[in-house]
């Protein structure tokens, strides 16, 4: 999908009137990077609780970041995947507020309260600091609410830890409590698996899923681990400076720019992780359809 068509409404194979006569892409597929007036005032939904619009940035000659558009919305999980440089710290900075682009617009309602884990966090072992005082920083809490939301992660054996001790999917658990003492209703996890091993890594996103459903979260994830994160995204946005394509992760994971962008072997990842209930297993493992199921059930 062109980075022009309304996120999540366009078809996923990325083509639209105009790109026909665009120049071609280092995605291989033809975009055109110009922002159109029409593009800048294209209204965000208005049910997102964060919105971004024909939003650019350069780095000295480079544009790293070429028109994106993007919503999302209470209840969803929303990764943003792309290869090493593909501009998604700095979309996140962006969307943040910490940086501003050059052009476009983030559009955040009052309403929006953003919990952030960020992507890489050191910890000067020199400084004691147990994550009971690491999580009373910041804004005013009380024991009781950081108690229940180190519950909540998973992480209350941690308390009197020292920081600089933690583990790195302790650290990770630390740090999704302290974006929850924010009371969010928009969670924006930068990398939220790195320095956690594949068990973990699984049992982190479970986690993201669970918060999620309880607290009617919206979830912008940036992930690198296509198939943990594939499996468990109700919509995946495929970054290279441009939005390559975008949709559900199974239109995604055929998409031509992915298959260009992660190998042919990435788009058959995801059908070994999505458990697909319109099929039963015969005896050899093999997936049938149902009885009155169409036969396209995809094995699990
Ligand atoms: N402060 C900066 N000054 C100059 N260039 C920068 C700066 N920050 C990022 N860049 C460049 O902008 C591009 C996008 O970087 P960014 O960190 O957003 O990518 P990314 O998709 O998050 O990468 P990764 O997956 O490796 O973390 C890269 O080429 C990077 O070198």
């Amino acid at each position: 999908m062109s980075s022009r068509d309304a996120p999540g409404t366009g078809s996923p194979n990325g083509n639209s009137a105009t790109d026909a006569a665009a120049a071609p892409c280092s995605c291989g597929h033809n975009h055109d990077h110009r922002q159109t007036d029409q593009q800048l005032a294209a209204e965000p939904d208005p049910g997102a609780l964060i919105s971004a619009r024909g939003v650019t940035m350069w780095r000295g000659s480079r544009e790293v970041l070429s028109d994106i558009n993007l919503d999302v919305r209470r209840g969803e999980i929303v990764t943003l995947i792309g290869p090493n440089g593909a501009g998604k710290t700095t979309l996140v900075r962006i969307l943040l507020g910490i940086e501003h682009p050059e052009r476009g617009r983030i559009i955040k309602p009052a309403s929006t309260r953003v919990g952030y884990v960020p992507q890489r966090f050191e910890v000067d072992g020199a400084i004691p600091m147990t994550v009971e005082s690491f999580l009373s920083l910041g804004e005013h809490t009380t024991l009781k609410a950081i108690k229940a939301a180190l519950e909540e992660t998973g992480a209350a054996k941690t308390i009197n830890q020292q920081l600089s001790k933690l583990s790195g999917g302790e650290t990770q658990r630390v740090l999704i409590a302290r974006a929850l003492l924010r009371k969010p209703n928009l969670l924006i996890l930068d990398e939220p698996a790195s320095g956690v091993d594949f068990t973990g890594e699984a049992d982190l996103y479970d986690l993201i899923g669970r918060l999620r459903d309880k607290h009617n979260l919206g979830v912008l994830l940036v992930s690198h681990d296509l198939h943990v994160v594939m499996a468990r995204s109700d919509r995946v946005i495929c970054l290279n400076a441009h939005v390559c394509c975008s949709g559900k992760p199974e239109d995604v994971s055929q998409h031509a720019a992915y298959a260009r962008i992660f190998g042919p072997q990435a788009a058959t990842v995801l059908g070994v992780y999505r458990h697909h209930h319109d099929h039963r297993h015969d005896l050899t493992g093999e997936p049938k359809p149902l009885a009155g199921a169409s036969p396209t059930g995809r094995g699990s």
